[in-house]
């Protein structure tokens, strides 16, 4: 009896957020696992919790550039990437000053954008430059990074994730090993579409070159499991166009640019309208009503009555949700960002577990074995001094959980056996995780280890 009461007066803090932060924060270390009495469901240490909360909330920080936001007009998240010196910050900087002459956001030259700050993202450093502009159609912020190694780490840790990206392809050297690489990123972080601009075609004379470069990008697309035949390919001279001179070249193509990423580059969906989702963070039985389970929802929306589904840990249990509640209000409907408690018909106490999510039924998979595509970090990054080889077990947190996952080569990798990984490397690498959990292609997850963070990842595929 004197137990339930104490649950149902948790239940109550937990379901106000501000008291709920202020009550876990003293419990918070690196190595502490919470074992109190009311909270057996709790597995990973608070800290990780919070760390997972940073990684899922920072998207949002990049499509508000400047702090001011223009909500009139749908926004999008771009990015210039291709090879080294091919002219992605030249570029970028010629769409702002095009933009900025029709009164779509604010010149930014060259020097504005290379001298990018460094950020601290989930304790990575990376600099990206974020510039901001609006076509008629849409407001976009765009990421352009200074370093091939930014790209990467930019890619794979979401430090500004990418609706799409505009692939910078220099005419004079036609694709580059990073042209290659960056596509396979793109493609791997989940961007369904690209648009090539083809540039710096003032120094190519020879018209059956271009044709050749054109190609070989479309072929190039193909491979990537992009549309190679649809994908626009714009060819011009950012150079020209920052300069102001030789419009037909300069800013018409800039132009044409711009035009093809409004209409190719498809808009995505918003959280709100992605299929409902919610992690379970905590678990109380609430006598005399059932059992409730708190949470963040990460996206969609719910309902009362509706039929739901806990996923994970072993478990797929299809109930239906009786009740939603915030702040001690009953509501009928819970959305993307609430800190909701969803009480579940039939569900005993003993069968949901914090790490599991609750989902529309069918919406994810609960899975042991994936493909990611993982940034290890350096030592200067708070990683790993040392390498490591196939069979490497470090902690995975993913939402409110953490799994030890073992991780080895694709198969049919050469020399897999001595292989070795080293801090700063970017390895697309099989994870096999000790008890399965909700995962889907475009899951972000941390590896940890020993209290600090090794590494960052995403999900490619899953088996
Ligand atoms: N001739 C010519 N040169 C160009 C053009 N666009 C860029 N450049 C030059 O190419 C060089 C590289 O351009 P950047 O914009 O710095 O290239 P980037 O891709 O951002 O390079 P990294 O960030 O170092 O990977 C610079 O010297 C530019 O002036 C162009 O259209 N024509
Ligand atoms: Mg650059």
């Amino acid at each position: 009896m004197i137990r339930t009461r104490v649950q149902s007066s948790l239940v109550s803090a937990v379901r106000n957020a501000e008291v709920s932060r202020v009550a876990v924060r003293p419990l918070a270390g690196p190595s502490i696992r919470l074992a109190a009495p009311c909270r057996p469901a709790s597995r990973a240490p608070r800290s990780a919790m919070l760390i997972n909360r940073a990684f899922h909330s920072s998207p949002a920080r990049a499509a508000e550039p400047g702090g001011r936001f223009n909500r009139s007009k749908p926004h999008f998240n771009i990015g210039t990437i291709g090879h080294v010196d091919h002219g992605k910050t030249t570029l970028t900087a010629a769409i702002t000053k095009l933009l900025a002459e029709q009164g779509g956001g604010k010149f930014m030259d060259y020097s504005q954008i290379d001298k990018a700050p460094e950020e601290k993202a989930r304790g990575i450093t990376i600099s990206t430059a974020h510039v901001e502009y609006e076509t008629e159609k849409r407001h976009y912020a765009h990421i352009d990074c200074p370093g091939h190694a930014d790209y990467i780490k930019n890619m794979i840790t979401g430090a500004a994730q990418l609706d799409g990206a505009i692939i910078v392809v220099s005419a004079t050297d036609g694709q580059m090993p990073q042209t290659r690489e960056h596509l396979l990123l793109a493609r791997q972080v989940g961007i369904k579409k690209l648009v090539v601009f083809i540039n710096k075609v003032d120094q190519v004379d020879d018209p059956e070159m271009l044709e050749l470069v054109d190609m070989e990008m479309r072929e190039l697309l193909s491979q990537y499991e992009y549309d190679g035949e649809n994908t626009p390919i714009v060819m011009g001279s950012a150079l020209a166009a920052l300069e102001g001179r030789d419009p037909e070249r300069g800013a018409k193509k800039i132009q044409e640019l711009m035009d093809a990423c409004d209409s190719w580059l498809d808009q995505p969906a918003r959280d709100l309208d992605k299929p409902f989702l919610m992690y379970v963070e905590d678990v109380f039985s609430i006598s005399g009503r059932g059992t409730v389970v708190t949470g963040k929802v990460e996206r969609g929306t719910i309902t009362k009555g509706a039929e739901v589904e806990l996923v994970g840990l072993g478990h797929y249990k299809k109930t239906v949700l009786t009740g939603i509640e915030m702040f001690h209000k009953e509501l009928e409907r819970g959305e993307a960002g609430d800190n909701m408690g969803a009480l579940l018909r039939g569900i005993k106490r003993d069968e949901v577990r914090r790490g599991q999510v609750l989902v529309v039924p069918g919406s994810i998979k609960s899975v042991k074995k994936f493909k990611a595509q993982i940034y290890i970090l350096t030592k200067d990054e708070g990683g790993r001094m040392t390498p490591f080889m196939a069979n490497y077990r470090p902690q995975l947190f993913l939402r409110t959980t953490d799994v030890t996952v073992a991780l080895t080569w694709p198969e049919g990798t050469e020399g897999a056996h001595e292989k070795l990984v080293m801090p700063g490397d970017n390895v697309e690498m099989i994870g096999d995780l000790q008890s399965d959990i909700a995962l889907e292609q475009g899951s972000r997850f941390t590896l940890r280890e020993g209290g600090r963070t090794v590494g960052t990842g995403i999900v490619s595929e899953i088996y």
